[in-house]
């Protein structure tokens, strides 16, 4: 498993017409949720509790989010602490040098505010250990949940779990200050996540996250110590649809600051993207191309966030 600084695919606020961002009905979607008490039991036990869990299957409804109940473990606590650290970087990005010098560089210890020009050792040993410890804890949650799927799906759990076996993984911390004129601007563009699967994580209580459910933008509760898993691209293909890609957005607070970390878990490199031959079932057809991973990178990174497209490249028109 590699873990590597993903930047933002879109990192300037995009600007939309009002209408375009309207947020009524604010409805908060019921998302079925799994009890994975990650601290008190052992990897079977958490797998045959997501392999038996009938919500898996109502993702279909939901366009499969799916809430992960987590206790609060300390690699959490630390990301956190990591995250607020990095939020006061952000905030100071307009002081001026001064202000900068005196808060980035006794209070944090950073010459700049940016987490790549971390200065002192200690505290650069100290957030890589601890993002890495974090990335461990995210990488055995997703492969408790995709061997979950596929015993969903009826299909080999290792192989589809060993597709998934020392993929990528990168993380993005997401920063969404408050804003004057919140209904003019996203946080995120519509988008869904060129990923197997995303574990996200917020921090405050502070809504933000939108599904589009049925061609509606439905606001997503956060409940306290949980996480939250998007299903992403790679899996929609891999399974022919039959877990589907969420499409999702941010929206801003005109108070509140909004913090989020999202960790995304691809395939191994080597792994074709494409429908598995065992889901081509009852007379079904293929419903998407089979790309490798490069050219499935090259096709996302080639374009805007901009809703599904890139699975609409990616469809097979019968
Ligand atoms: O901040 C969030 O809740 C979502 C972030 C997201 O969609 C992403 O980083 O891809
Ligand atoms: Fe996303």
């Amino acid at each position: 498993m590699s873990a590597e600084y993903r930047p933002a695919a879109n990192p300037e606020l995009p600007h939309h017409p009002e209408s375009h961002v309207t947020r009524k009905p604010f409805l908060l979607a019921q998302l079925p949720s799994i009890g994975l008490e990650i601290r008190n039991n052992t990897d079977s036990q958490l797998f045959a509790r997501v392999a038996q869990f009938s919500p898996l299957q109502q993702c279909a409804t939901w366009r499969a989010l799916i809430r992960v109940a987590h206790l609060w473990t300390e690699s959490i606590t630390s990301v956190h602490d990591l995250a607020v650290q990095s939020q006061a970087l952000f905030n100071i990005k307009n002081s001026n040098k001064e202000e900068r010098d005196r808060i980035v560089v006794r209070r944090f210890k950073f010459e700049e505010p940016r987490l790549e020009q971390i200065q002192d050792l200690e505290d650069m040993i100290a957030a890589g250990e601890t993002v890495s410890t974090y990335s461990l804890e995210m990488d055995r949650i997703k492969t408790i949940l995709v061997g979950g799927m596929a015993k969903n799906l009826g299909i080999d759990e290792g192989k589809f779990t060993n597709m998934f076996n020392n993929g990528t993984q990168s993380m993005r911390m997401n920063y969404y200050p408050p804003c004057p004129e919140a209904s003019k601007v996203l946080g995120i563009s519509p988008h869904s996540d060129a990923t197997g699967l995303t574990v996200l994580l917020q921090f405050n209580q502070v809504h933000g996250l939108q599904i589009n459910h049925n061609g509606t933008w439905v606001s997503v509760k956060m409940l306290p110590n949980a996480l939250l898993v998007n299903i992403g691209d790679i899996i929609e293909i891999l399974t022919n649809g039959k877990y589907k890609s969420i499409e999702h957005r941010v929206v801003v607070s005109k108070e509140k600051a909004r913090l989020s970390v999202a960790t995304f878990h691809e395939t191994h490199e080597s792994v074709v993207i494409g429908p598995l031959p065992e889901l081509i079932i009852n007379g079904e057809t293929e419903q998407y191309k089979h790309v490798t991973f490069v050219e499935f990178f090259t096709m996302f990174l080639s374009r805007k966030l901009d809703g599904k497209s890139l699975m609409d490249d990616l469809k097979l028109k019968h």
